[in-house]
């Protein structure tokens, strides 16, 4: 039933599919006698340097995978020198989290009660977190039928949604808002001088209008194919919002990442960096925070090799000429 949770998505799970079936089209173009020496793949978001474009997508419910939770996946992930995005939904406290490793940034669902979510945001901003993801892809909850065929309706006893506390320490249930619109974004940026990410972008009209309404990065996600069953693979959105960004923001992808190759070419297109969901939880359940970091710095040894051979010394090097569909 849990691994059904992390490894399930939408519908048909057509586009859970299709993110990785996209990558599966696409071919590396690459470059000779580019004399890259060592490659640098050193980046730098919001002022963190982090020794890779590779960062730790939100995901729920770490403790379902391992005892040691979101707080193993943050040790892996700042021992692999990247960030980790806490989920709203983490199963323990987001202090707890960050006293394990860091960088953090904390994703949000914004919350009908607008008090609470100014207390949630201060919250992990309080425990150190850098950035905040705020989730828009989800004004209802993706129909996810393999939860429904086993009737996951429930975490297990003793588990819960640690930073849905309130002041009295009840647990909130995450509620998805189907009322949310741009004002409600604007009114977060008076809560937090922290950055704010918009993540589940696929439209370019969606990519101007977060840079707009001054939105300090955009993140191209169909939320790992658990929301809207249909929608676009992620590789195939990315161009046309990096285009509309135009550099004014930092663009980042998730979806469907497994392998070196997948992060060339995502870089290629137009993202700054990636993040990847269910690899993480996956290293996370068969290794606890060594797992995580192994698998983190597997995929950023595959990425360095890859650009050795496409002839890339740097991530900046990689543009949309080294990437062709597929005959
Ligand atoms: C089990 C699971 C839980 C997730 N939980 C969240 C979440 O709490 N918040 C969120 O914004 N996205 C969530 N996501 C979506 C991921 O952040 C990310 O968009 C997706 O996993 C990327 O696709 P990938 O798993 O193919 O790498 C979740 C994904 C999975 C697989
Ligand atoms: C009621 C808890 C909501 C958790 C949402 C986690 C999530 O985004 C997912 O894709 O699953």
């Amino acid at each position: 039933m849990h691994a059904d949770f992390f490894a399930g998505g939408a519908g048909e799970e057509r586009t859970l599919r299709g993110n990785l079936a996209a990558y599966d089209r696409l071919r590396i173009v690459p470059r000779v006698l580019r004399a890259t020496g060592e490659r640098d793949l050193r980046t730098t978001l919001f002022g963190t340097g982090l020794s890779t474009p590779v960062l730790v997508a939100p995901t729920a419910f770490h403790l379902l995978a391992h005892p040691g939770g979101e707080a193993a996946t943050a040790e892996g992930a700042a021992a692999a020198g990247t960030v980790m995005v806490v989920s709203m939904a983490a199963t323990q406290p987001v202090e707890a989290i960050a006293a394990a490793g860091g960088p953090l940034w904390f994703q949000l669902y914004p919350q009908p009660d607008l008090a609470f979510t100014a207390a949630v945001v201060k919250r992990a901003e309080a425990a150190g977190c850098r950035a905040l993801v705020v989730t828009v892809d989800s004004p209802v909850f993706g129909r996810r039928e393999r939860d429904l065929r086993n009737r996951f309706t429930d975490l297990p006893d003793g588990l819960a949604c640690e930073n849905m506390r309130d002041a009295t320490g009840r647990v909130r249930t995450v509620e998805m808002d189907a009322t949310l619109g741009w004002d409600r974004l604007a009114r977060l940026r008076e809560v937090t001088g922290l950055p704010l990410l918009v993540k589940g972008i696929l439209h370019p009209a969606d990519a101007r209008l977060a840079v707009e309404h001054g939105m300090d990065g955009v993140i191209v996600s169909n939320h790992g194919g658990r929301q809207l069953d249909g929608a676009i693979a992620t590789i195939d959105a990315l161009p046309a919002v990096a285009e509309t960004v135009g550099r004014r923001v930092p663009v980042l992808v998730d979806g469907g990442i497994r392998r070196g190759t997948d992060v060339l070419i995502a870089l290629a297109l137009g993202a700054d960096a990636v993040l990847v969901g269910r690899p993480v939880l996956e290293a996370l359940a068969a290794g606890g925070a060594r797992g995580v970091q192994r698998r983190l710095e597997r995929l950023t040894a595959d990425l360095d090799h890859a650009m050795a051979l496409a002839g890339a010394k740097r991530p900046a090097e990689l543009t949309p000429d080294l990437v062709a569909v597929a005959g």
